[in-house]
C-alpha cells in the first residue's frame, strides 16, 4: 500500500551495459560486474584473482568485438531498448508516477536514478526488476543495490518491489503476440525457449529446504512451495507458459540454458548443446525465443542471432529465427502499468487503452 499524499515513483532496474564497444568501456563494466558476490560467490581473494588474472586480461577485447557487431546507432541495444520501454511506461503512466531507470552495472547507475527521482520528490517508490525469473544474481543483486542506496540517508522511503513475473499471464500473453507471427512467417517447425544460465550452486542456495533442488531428474518440471525460488523451475513454468499460448505440442518446443562462464556446472541443458541434437533430430526451421530478456541485448543478438543460427546451420540445420525480445512493444508496456499497479494495490482495468 502506498503512503497517503507522498509523490510516487516507478524504478525500473535492468543488468546494464558498457557506455562503448570498446576493450575500455567493456573492462569497466565487467570489473564492477564480476566483482559483485551475488554473482561470483567465491572467496573475495579468489574472485580478485579470479577477475584480474584470467577474466579481464582476455574478456575485455573479444566481448569488445562481439558487442560491436550488435551495437545501435543510438547505442547498446539493451539501454536502448530499456530507454524506449522507460519513455513508453512514463506516456502510458500519464503523471500518476515519476519514472526513471537504474542500471545495476554501469549507467544509468541505480544511486543516480534514485537521486533523480528523490530530487523529483518522491517518497514512495515502487521498484520493477526487469528480470522475469528471480536468481541471486541479477534480481536480488539489483534489488539489494537499490536498499543500500535508499537507507544511505536519514529519510528512508517506502520500497516496495514487484514480484518476478515469470508466470504472470500479461507477461506470457505480450510475449505470445511477438512470437506467434514470426514463428508462422518462418514456418517453424519448433521453438526452442533458451533462457540465461546461471551456476547449479546459485540454485542449490535458494533451496531453502536443502532437499528439492537437483535432488530428482524433474525437480523443475513443477512450481510449489519447496521450489518457489529457484529460477531453473521458474524458467520452466515461463516455457511451458508461452508452449501452451502458442499451442505447441510436447515434441515442438524445448528448453535450454545459455551465456555459461567457467568450468563450474551451471543449469543444464546448454543451448549450444542442445542446437546440435535439435539438428540431428531432424528440425530445420528453428525459432528461438529467450524468455529471460525482457530487452535484447548482447545475449539475444549476438550469442542467438548470430553465433547460436551459424552453429545450427553448420550442424545440418536449414535457419534459425531469433524471435525479438518485448522491448517497448504496446502490450508490453501495458503489462508493465498492469503489474506495478497490481502491486500498489490499484484497480488494473486503466491499463488497457
Ligand atoms: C537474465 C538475467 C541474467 C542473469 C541471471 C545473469 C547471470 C549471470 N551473467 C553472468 C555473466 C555475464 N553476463 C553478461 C551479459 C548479460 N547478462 C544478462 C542478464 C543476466 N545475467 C544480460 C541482460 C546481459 C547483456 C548485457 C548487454 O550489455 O547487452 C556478461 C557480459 C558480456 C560478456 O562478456 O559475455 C557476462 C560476463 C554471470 C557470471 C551470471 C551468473 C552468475
Ligand atoms: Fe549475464
Ligand atoms: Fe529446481
Amino acid at each position: 500500500m502506498t503512503t497517503p499524499g507522498a509523490k510516487r515513483g516507478l524504478l525500473l532496474l535492468n543488468l546494464g551495459t558498457p557506455d562503448a564497444p570498446e576493450s575500455g568501456a567493456v573492462r569497466r563494466y565487467l570489473r564492477e560486474f564480476l566483482s559483485d558476490p551475488r554473482v561470483v560467490d567465491i572467496h573475495p581473494v579468489g574472485r580478485w584473482m579470479l577477475l584480474n588474472f584470467i577474466i579481464l586480461p582476455v574478456r575485455p577485447a573479444k566481448s569488445a568485438e562481439a558487442y560491436r557487431k550488435v551495437w545501435m546507432p543510438q547505442g547498446s541495444p539493451l539501454l536502448v531498448y530499456s530507454r524506449e520501454l522507460e519513455a513508453a511506461v512514463r506516456a502510458r503512466l500519464g503523471g500518476e508516477y515519476e519514472v526513471a531507470l537504474g542500471m545495476r552495472y554501469g549507467t544509468p547507475s541505480i544511486p543516480d536514478a534514485v537521486a533523480s527521482l528523490r530530487a523529483r520528490g518522491v517518497m514512495d517508490f515502487t521498484v520493477l526488476p526487469l528480470y522475469p525469473q528471480e536468481a541471486t544474481s541479477s534480481s536480488a543483486s539489483s534489488l539489494a543495490r537499490v536498499y543500500e542506496v535508499m537507507t544511505e540517508g536519514w529519510d528512508v522511503p517506502n520500497v516496495r518491489a514487484v514480484p518476478a513475473f515469470h508466470s504472470h499471464p500479461s507477461f506470457l500473453d505480450a510475449f505470445t503476440s511477438v512470437a506467434r507471427p514470426v514463428i508462422a512467417q518462418t514456418r517453424s517447425d519448433h521453438v526452442l525457449f533458451s533462457f540465461h544460465g546461471v551456476p547449479e550452486r546459485h540454485v542449490r542456495k535458494t533451496d531453502t529446504s536443502g532437499q528439492h533442488c537437483f535432488a530428482s531428474a524433474g525437480c523443475c518440471d513443477s512450481l510449489t512451495e519447496a521450489n518457489r525460488h529457484c529460477y531453473r523451475a521458474q524458467c520452466f513454468s515461463t516455457a511451458r507458459g508461452l508452449a501452451e499460448r502458442l499451442g505447441l505440442k510436447a515434441e515442438g518446443w524445448s528448453v535450454s540454458f545459455q551465456s555459461r562462464l567457467g568450468r563450474t556446472p551451471w543449469v543444464k541443458p546448454y543451448t549450444d548443446l542442445v542446437l546440435p541434437e535439435l539438428a540431428k533430430r531432424g528440425v530445420k526451421r528453428l525459432a528461438v525465443m529467450c524468455p529471460s530478456f525482457v530487452a535484447d541485448c548482447l545475449e539475444t543478438l549476438e550469442e542467438v542471432g548470430l553465433r547460436a543460427r551459424e552453429q545450427f546451420v553448420e550442424a545440418g540445420g536449414e535457419a534459425l529465427t531469433l524471435v525479438p525480445s518485448l522491448n517497448a512493444h504496446p502490450e508490453w508496456v501495458d503489462a508493465v502499468v498492469r503489474m506495478v499497479r497490481e502491486s500498489d494495490g490499484a484497480p488494473t482495468a486503466a491499463a488497457s487503452p
